[in-house]
């Protein structure tokens, strides 16, 4: 591999693409055995979760749908702008729906505690999360996701789904970068 690749600018992996699957088909197990007999509507959102929503939802065997937000709290850095914007609302009326918020992480909580509030005001049946990162030191908000993968150090992440400046989303595992890429 030449240093052009994206997985020279990582500087400590924290997950592998391995870990990743196993983690998922375990939190996949538990959703399916949760909503059996029951309709599930997976929300994902982009662009994050894009990959996180692809293994967790082939990951599990019963039916279930699929919708899509983007919402806004960051600009393209590294920070948290602290006001949340709809870019893209949902396609699917979710009044009555068993709703799943499917994300990549939580870190300031400001992201999905909005995102909550606001599908509880569609009247569905019922709002969880499922998170594969969780950083327990950077809550600023009260969000309780059903499922997390793992819970991580106040550090800023990148790979499947999460990017530095748009890049970094297609890496398989997931680490802390270089400090040279900041630079
Ligand atoms: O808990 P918070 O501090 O609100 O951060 C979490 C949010 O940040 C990430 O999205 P991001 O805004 O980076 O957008 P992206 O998914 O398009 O990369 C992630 O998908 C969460 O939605
Ligand atoms: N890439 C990336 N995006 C985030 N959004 C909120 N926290 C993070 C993080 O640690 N990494």
């Amino acid at each position: 591999m030449d240093s052009s690749h994206v997985e020279h600018d990582l500087v400590n992996v924290l997950f592998t693409e391995a870990q990743i699957h196993d983690r998922l088909g375990e939190m996949a197990q538990q959703i399916s055995a949760d909503y059996e007999g029951h309709d599930l509507l997976m929300v994902g959102v982009l662009r994050g979760a894009v990959m996180v929503m692809a293994d967790l939802s082939r990951a599990m065997p019963g039916h279930l749908e699929m919708d899509w937000m983007a919402v806004t709290s960051y600009g393209s850095g590294t920070k948290s702008s602290g006001v949340v914007r709809i870019l893209k609302d949902l396609d699917t009326d979710i009044s009555g729906r068993h709703v799943l918020i499917v994300d990549e992480i939580i870190d300031t909580g400001l992201t999905l505690s909005w995102l909550v509030n606001n599908l509880s005001s569609r009247r569905p049946a019922s709002v969880e999360i499922a998170t594969l990162l969780r950083k327990p030191e950077a809550l600023q908000m009260p969000v309780e996701p059903k499922y997390v993968g793992w819970d991580i150090p106040n550090e800023f992440v990148v790979g499947y789904g999460l990017d530095y400046k748009e890049r970094y989303r297609n890496l398989r595992d997931i680490g802390t970068l270089a400090p040279h890429v900041y630079s």
